[in-house]
């Protein structure tokens, strides 16, 4: 139980967040296929990104983590081997579909299991174009556990069902392990951190209106890697300081890819007063600054399909920003969310209830009415980070004290939130 008495108080000053997760887990992974030592700075220490490492070292690569500064002895492809019992991916979608494609491309056999919430999530999304490409995993109804049995694959050109960046990557770490041309083609684009690293690992990939391209067994080279912070831990800071009066804040050092920055773009559409500033490149990752302040006027803003991918994971906040908006806002397009830590939909919607919200849920988002006063309410995190975050943001515009059960959850994501939020709570 986690009780937060924030009402009346402001978001003020200057933070850094921790490393962003997508980022720390393909650094592992493409570390622990490079041949050499590759070094990575500012590492999400944290449940899942910390799952990606336990999973390379059941399979044989030696990695050693200090603070948040990681150093993998890579060996090659060859430094993989079959791991002494089923690996364990925890509560990390990104990690269990994206070593998909590794394992199943390599000549040995992997169990993979996961949480409670993982089991419950969908692989039949990477089973099939897997398949399609040779590969053998068993699974009963297309959820772990999930047994590979890695064998010769080849290549495919597939265009993707669900705007996925988990699905397009293991395709493309597939791929990177198959003979010939991989081509993956995209609805809308989603998050572009693999095809960003895979060059700064000496790997070509080729982007154009023809998808994305790229020629298998090439050898990856050892490298450094520089992790900006993570702009969906960011996302909390901007929100509360645009709907809490009189706060404003600045995060320094946070990842600005533009396929990451869709949360940032609705709320600027909505008249959040928010500056964004590059300030320099680690590789190919936009890296800068973001400050927000309160903004007492927001207008409602439909969401386009083509930019959900772009927000995927700060739904919920969206929503929670949205009962502050002047009139009524409408999310639609957000099927996705109903296959995340918990049915995102359903919490989302459910968590703003409690606090008062009028707020429905439709079948493939949420009607949200503003703007409204909240009260506080005790409030289950579903188990689900995102959603315990969103729920702590909230205590700032509720009128009396919000109580969250189970916040050890938060350290699937960002391990040191209330940290942060007391350092800039005034
Ligand atoms: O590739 C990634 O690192 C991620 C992709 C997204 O998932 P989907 O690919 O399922 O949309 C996102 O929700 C997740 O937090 C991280
Ligand atoms: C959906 C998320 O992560 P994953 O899919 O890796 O579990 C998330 O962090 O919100």
């Amino acid at each position: 139980m986690k009780p937060l008495s924030n009402s009346h108080k402001q978001l003020k000053g200057t933070l850094e967040v921790p490393g962003d997760k997508s980022i720390s887990h393909r650094a592992i992974m493409l570390g622990a296929l490079a041949q050499g030592e590759t070094k990575v700075y500012n590492f999400l220490h944290s449940e899942d990104s910390m799952s990606t490492i336990l999973a390379f070292q059941r399979l044989g690569v030696d990695i050693d983590k200090n603070n948040n500064t990681v150093t993998i002895y890579g060996k090659g492809v060859q430094g993989l081997s079959q791991p002494k019992d089923s690996v364990n991916m925890g509560n990390s979608g990104t990690t269990v579909r994206l070593i998909s494609g590794i394992l199943a491309a390599l000549p040995f056999n992997t169990k993979l299991v996961g949480d409670q919430s993982l089991s419950h999530r969908p692989m039949d999304r990477i089973i099939e174009p897997l398949t399609e490409m040779g590969a053998s995993i068993e699974s009963s109804g297309g959820t772990l556990p999930m047994l590979i049995r890695g064998r010769p694959l080849t290549p495919i050109r597939y265009r993707l069902p669900v705007d996925s960046a988990q699905v397009k990557s293991a395709i493309m770490l597939a791929g990177l392990l198959t003979e010939g041309i991989t081509t993956v083609l995209e609805q809308n684009t989603t998050r572009d951190h693999t095809e960003r690293m895979l060059p700064i690992f000496g790997v070509e990939v080729n982007r154009n209106d023809q998808g994305i391209q790229l020629e298998g067994r090439q050898n990856l080279a050892s490298s450094t890697i520089h992790v900006p912070g993570d702009v969906s831990s960011a996302s909390f800071w901007v929100a509360g300081a645009t709907i809490t009066p009189g706060s404003h804040v600045t995060i320094k050092n946070v990842g600005l890819n533009p396929t990451r920055l869709g949360f940032i773009n609705v709320l600027k559409r909505m008249g959040a007063q928010i500056n964004t500033e590059v300030k320099r490149y680690e590789g190919d990752e936009p890296i800068g600054n973001i400050s927000a302040s309160y903004t007492e006027r927001l207008t409602p803003t439909p969401l386009q399909k083509h930019e959900i991918a772009t927000l995927v994971d700060e739904v919920p906040l969206l929503a929670l920003v949205a009962t502050q908006a002047n009139g009524q806002m409408k999310m639609k397009h957000l099927e996705e969310l109903r296959y995340k830590e918990s049915d995102r939909i359903k919490t989302t919607v459910n968590t703003l209830k409690q606090f008062g919200a009028t707020i429905i849920e439709t079948e493939d988002g949420m009607i949200i009415e503003g703007k409204q006063e909240l009260h506080g309410a005790q409030v289950d995190s579903y188990g689900d980070h995102r959603i315990a975050m969103m729920a702590s943001i909230a205590s700032f515009i509720t009128t009396s004290k919000v109580t969250i059960k189970d916040t050890e959850c938060i350290r699937i994501s960002y391990p040191r939130f209330f940290e942060d939020l007391a350092s800039i709570t005034i």
